[in-house]
């Protein structure tokens, strides 16, 4: 089963008011803003990532969606399993190093032991305050489409971090996200939409357009990449195809009227219209669709369904 197959499942099950019909980054309780996510080894870091910046990720995965719905932290839960004492020591050391660097503080959380040989699992959950937390499904026909910072690092910053490639920045970007806090509660009180790229820029613009009942459509061209980025893949199609699949980004998306210019830096990288589906163009062309948006978890993965 696919993971939006399962997701739609989950959709008839009793739903709280608060829980966005299961189509946004957080739930909400009143001011209070609800999210959790799950690092597990081999599928979102690498057995040889440092403990220190997989505790980093950890949190900054789970930050990054408090910072879409334009919430301040207030705290988190981790759920932890002991593995080796020096990899355990490692990870706290960067666990306490990233509450610091975030400014947040544990609420709570839960210690297992794994069965020998089995996959790390770790899962955090973060809850924040937001008066105004926008949500996927708020844009409008016109609105404009823009993106914070740069798209695409973490796909060769997986091979950087694997040793295939030389770029201590593309690696840093994969195994040290920075979750976009102080843009997003500036976002929050402006944006008419808004979400992180986790899966991947054209994925997640999927998303936002299907939550609010919208066509969208991305310009190839304008989507900003590193100079670190091109120095490695380029910045022709190819190149671009790749960045706006790759996920990883932890940037945040958001939807803004036509004319309104965002509080903070970010790159305009698209717009909104009635109907429904994706169109992608290049400097004017329209381009087919590539065979994958973006990042989807599947359980084919040797289990029968
Ligand atoms: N197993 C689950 N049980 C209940 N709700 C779920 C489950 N998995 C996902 N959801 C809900 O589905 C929605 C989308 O979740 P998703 O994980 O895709 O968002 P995200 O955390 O922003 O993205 P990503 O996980 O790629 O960072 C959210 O409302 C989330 O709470
Ligand atoms: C070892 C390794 N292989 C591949 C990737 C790429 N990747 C895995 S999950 C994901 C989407 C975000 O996760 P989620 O949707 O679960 O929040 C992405 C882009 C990685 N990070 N590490
Ligand atoms: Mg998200
Ligand atoms: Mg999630
Ligand atoms: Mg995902």
């Amino acid at each position: 089963m696919t993971e939006a197959e399962f997701l739609a499942t989950l959709r008839a099950l009793p739903l709280h008011p608060g829980a966005r019909d299961l189509r946004d980054d957080a739930a909400t309780l009143g001011e209070l803003v609800l999210t959790t996510d799950t690092l597990v080894e081999d599928v979102h870091f690498l057995p040889t990532d440092p403990a220190g910046d997989v505790a980093w990720k950890l949190l900054a995965v789970n930050l990054s969606d408090l910072a879409a719905k334009g919430a301040v932290p207030e705290g988190v839960l981790l759920n932890l399993p002991l593995s080796e004492d020096g990899w355990d020591r490692a990870f706290l050391a960067g666990l306490a190093a990233a509450l610091a660097a975030f400014g947040t503080r544990l609420i709570g959380g839960d210690t297992v032991s794994l069965p020998g040989g089995a996959p790390r699992v770790l899962t955090c959950t973060a809850i924040g305050r937001s008066a105004r937390a926008p949500a996927r499904s708020g844009a409008r026909p016109g609105d404009q489409l823009w993106v914070t910072g740069t798209i695409g690092d973490a796909g060769p910053g997986l091979a950087a971090a694997r040793g295939e490639i030389d770029s201590p920045d593309l690696r840093d970007a994969y195994r040290r996200p920075r979750p976009r806090l102080a843009e997003g509660r500036a976002l929050g009180q402006v944006v008419t939409a808004m979400a992180d790229v986790s899966d991947g820029l054209l994925i997640d613009a999927a998303r936002m357009a299907a939550a609010s009942g919208l066509a969208v459509t991305v310009r190839l061209e304008a989507v900003p990449l590193s100079g670190a980025y091109m120095a490695v893949k380029g910045a022709d199609r190819a190149a671009r195809l790749s960045a706006v699949t790759a996920g990883d980004d932890y940037e945040l998306l958001f939807a803004l009227p036509a004319g309104v210019a965002p509080p903070v830096a970010a790159t305009w990288v698209g717009a909104f219209a009635a109907g429904e589906g994706m169109t992608l163009t290049d400097a004017g062309e329209s381009l087919p669709l590539p065979g994958r948006l973006g990042w989807e978890h599947d359980g084919g993965a040797g289990v029968a369904d």
